[in-house]
């Protein structure tokens, strides 16, 4: 393993992501005494350093309901503020000289994808590139093209080992987990493919809607915010063939595989919706045809999922916020036992739900009581929270994956390409999109999409 950073830069340090997810990820590494550096916080917003510090307090009590004084005045001792336009040299060489004991500091780009490269170019400019690390946050590019030309730009500056695509869902222990379900169990691996699954199906479901971030939001839209990356990882995880090996490469190689056989996405097997009352909202243009929520089918050109659809919908203002994946399989070849009302047998589900609480449930036919012998679904249920105990968020294990300068977790390449290939056919489409309630499960379009879509078990 490298080196581990000396320092922490967090560019747009005034924002959502920063407020949300990376102060409390700092607050934590600094718990378990992996964060003794300086953390220098960059943004236009004039900060002083109590304006920082009250903006991280608060960030760690509305993460975790409560802040242990010893811990965040630690935390406190290595913050630093530094304002300035990212368009000026003078920022960076005043940065150059904060930085100035610093042998491997860590550049996070928690601020919006347009400002990426002018940022990545200033570093370079005052020579900090060179001996940096740089995190950029997703979406990475806004199509291809200009993923390519990102790339462009980051390798010109840096290293390619120092560069890191966040992909937080590479992050969650859910997430990770789909690894270990597939390959250390024998169970399922015989019934993972067309022969026993209908489809698979994946639901990012929000109950909020842009939550201040409309401006950004509507400049990306959720094929792009969600679609293009964590919900076509997860797909990846799920589709993929047994590694080579237990290495990270052959995963990687095999999930980067299972993508280059997905076909592209298709207009015509693809629905967008925006929720009632998104163009009134500050920062979104009054005619705006970006999408807040997206439902398609994927299909894959592979002997194991030949004819499986996969059905994937992600959404603002759903009527929960969950992100589930329900694999159904086929019913029995012959129905010897009738479900509720003589009807068919429901199918096997099996859940894994990869959100806040996250778990694995699988719904499996028993006896219904009686005189009849009719089957009825019963859930066989596993909650991670209860049965493993707590688990680092994703965002802290990224942080300190990154510090360390361990690739593992993070999205390759190659993975992100394939991911812009596969949702081009549907980025920007000139066709209006379709308006939906609040709280409701997108258009009505959507609904027929997947035949029958499995509604979340879990609303947190
Ligand atoms: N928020 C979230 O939940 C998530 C966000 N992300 C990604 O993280 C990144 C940051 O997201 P988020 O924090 O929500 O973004 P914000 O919209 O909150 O922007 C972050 C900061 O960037 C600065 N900024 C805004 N617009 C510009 C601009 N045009 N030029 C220069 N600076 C600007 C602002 O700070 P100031 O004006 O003070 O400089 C702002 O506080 C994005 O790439 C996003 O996709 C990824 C996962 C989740
Ligand atoms: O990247 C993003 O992800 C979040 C959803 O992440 P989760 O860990 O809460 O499931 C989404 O709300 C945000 O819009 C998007 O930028």
């Amino acid at each position: 393993m490298d080196l581990r950073s000396d320092a922490v830069v967090l560019f747009g340090v005034t924002g959502d992501l920063v407020a949300k997810k990376l102060f409390p990820a700092l607050y934590e590494l600094t718990r378990r005494g992996r964060l003794d550096m300086p953390v220098i916080g960059v943004a236009r917003s004039r900060w002083d350093h109590q304006q920082l510090l009250t903006a991280a307090r608060k960030s760690v009590l509305e993460a975790q309901g409560r802040v242990d004084d010893e811990v965040f005045d630690a935390l406190a001792r290595n913050l630093t503020m530094l304002s300035g336009d990212y368009a000026d040299p003078d920022t960076y060489q005043r940065l150059a000289e904060a930085l100035s004991a610093a042998e491997r500091p860590l550049f996070y780009l928690a601020i919006p994808p347009a400002v990426f490269t002018p940022v990545v170019d200033g570093l370079a400019g005052a020579g900090l590139a060179a001996r940096g690390r740089v995190v950029v946050e997703k979406p990475f590019g806004r199509d291809l093209a200009t993923s390519h030309e990102l790339n462009k730009a980051l390798r010109a500056a840096f290293d390619p080992e120092r560069i890191f695509r966040i992909d937080h869902y590479l992050g969650k222990e859910a997430v990770e987990g789909l690894r270990v379900f597939r390959f250390a169990n024998r169970l399922f691996e015989p019934l993972w493919n067309a022969e026993h699954i209908a489809n698979i199906q994946v639901t990012l479901a929000e109950g909020f809607g842009t939550e201040g971030r409309a401006g950004f939001y509507d400049r990306v839209g959720a094929t792009r915010d969600v679609l293009q990356n964590h919900m076509l990882q997860v797909v990846a995880l799920l589709a993929m063939e047994s590694p080579a090996d237990a290495g990270d490469d052959a995963y990687r190689a095999e999930e980067i595989r299972a993508l280059g056989q997905v076909e592209p996405l298709s207009p015509a097997t693809t629905v967008r919706g925006q929720y009632a009352g998104y163009r009134d909202e500050t920062g979104v243009a009054a005619d705006s045809n970006t999408e807040t929520f997206i439902a398609t089918e994927l299909r894959i050109n592979s002997p194991r999922w030949a004819g499986v659809p996969f059905y994937l919908r992600t959404g603002k203002l759903m009527p929960s916020t969950a992100t589930e994946v329900v694999v159904e399989f086929k019913t029995p070849e012959r129905n010897l036992v009738p479900g509720a009302d003589a009807a068919a047998p429901e199918p096997n589900l099996l859940r894994f739900r990869l959100g806040r609480h996250d778990g694995i449930s699988l719904s499996v036919q028993v006896k219904q009581p009686g005189a009849e012998v009719t089957a009825v679904p019963v859930e066989l249920p596993v909650d991670f929270d209860a049965t493993l105990g707590h688990r680092r968020e994703a965002y802290e294990r990224l942080l300190d994956d990154a510090l360390d300068g361990r690739h593992l977790r993070f999205a390759r390449e190659e993975t992100i390409e394939q991911e812009w290939r596969i949702v081009e056919p549907v980025l920007d489409l000139p066709e209006p999109v379709l308006s939906y309630p609040r709280g409701s499960w997108g258009p009505a379009e959507a609904q027929t999409l997947a035949g029958r879509w499995h509604a979340p078990t879990t609303a947190h």
